[in-house]
């Protein structure tokens, strides 16, 4: 048994002939029971981290390995929602959780599939081209669930779902996975969704790795600054600063007390993560949860 759910070393993946990186040099550790957002800019390298995680690439440069072995090894057990959420157009909704069970006999739970299809009040009947995209999603989400999987990876699962079924899908993924313990990994750029479900981030952008570590340590390393205009930030970290009028705001990791007259705030998910969108060259800031839980 491993206590790591992904675990990349200088992890790479160029593509084309002129093999420019999506990823590059990126390093990081997501233990297993978490819920990890993984956010970034488009073309940050979200897809192709995820297709690693799921063997379907292979690096160019580095290392990935899954639940402690080659991803290709650990196929098994993890389930890989892609963003285009690849289905058979021909099959019935009950025919592709049939081939759910029958390409997954040792782990198939054909209660949990059937329920996140009634969920969604889809006629089983219906052919998967007849269906709507987020319905489509319903069925994705269902056949990875089925498989009961030790982890989840799921590439921007939620983009075209309606509010609600966002809303209830996600609510029904995360009472499954606490009950389990399973790991889920998952992109989104709906971040304010993500904060009350996540426990881990990982964001990227460039294809590097500019945030990791456990929510709770990356949000206590940040602290949201007010003050007047011409405040000084030093010695503090600063990942972005705004003067409007004479007014300051500024995103910091403190390297000590704030000074005199400016006022420190915990910060929102939201608020870091759009800070560092915002200033693509802040240093990053990599906290191993090994280290963080010791
Ligand atoms: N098969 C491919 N061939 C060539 N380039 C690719 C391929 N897949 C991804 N890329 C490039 O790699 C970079 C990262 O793409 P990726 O899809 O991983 O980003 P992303 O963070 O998932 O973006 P988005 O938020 O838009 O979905 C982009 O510059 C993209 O053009």
């Amino acid at each position: 048994m491993t206590d790591t759910a992904i675990e990349a070393a200088a992890l790479g993946r160029r593509f084309g002939r002129r093999r420019r990186p999506a990823l590059d040099g990126c390093s990081f550790r997501i233990p297993t029971g978490r819920v990890c957002a993984v956010v970034g800019p488009n073309g940050a390298g979200k897809s192709t981290l995820l297709a690693l995680a799921a063997g379907l690439l292979r690096p160019t440069d580095g290392s990935v390995t899954v639940l402690g072995r080659a991803p290709a090894a650990s196929r098994e057990r993890l389930a890989y929602v892609a963003q285009n959420k690849p289905l058979h157009p021909q099959l019935t909704v009950t025919g592709t959780l049939r081939l759910g069970r029958d390409l997954n006999p040792r782990r198939w739970d054909a209660g949990v599939a059937e329920r996140i299809v009634a969920e969604g009040d889809l006629d089983p009947g219906a052919r998967i081209r007849s269906l709507s995209g987020g319905q489509r999603t319903r069925v994705a989400l269902a056949l990875a669930l089925g498989k009961r999987p030790e982890l989840l990876l799921l590439d921007e699962p939620m983009a075209d779902l309606d509010p609600l079924a966002r809303h209830q899908l996600m609510a029904t993924l995360m009472a499954d996975a606490a009950d389990r313990g399973t790991t889920v990994v998952m992109s989104s750029h709906v971040v304010a969704e993500l904060e009350g479900s996540c426990d881990h981030l990982l964001l990227l952008g460039g294809g590097r790795v500019r945030l990791a570590g456990p929510l709770e340590d990356v949000l206590a390393a940040h602290t949201l600054v007010t003050g007047r205009a011409g405040d000084s930030l030093d010695p503090h970290t600063v990942v972005e600063s705004r003067t409007t009028g004479r007014q300051l705001t500024a995103l910091v990791r403190p390297a000590g007390p704030l000074g005199d007259g400016v006022q420190g705030d915990q910060p929102s998910l939201e608020e870091v993560v759009l800070a560092h969108l915002r200033s693509p060259d802040a240093p990053p800031l990599l906290l191993d949860a090994r280290e963080a839980a010791v």
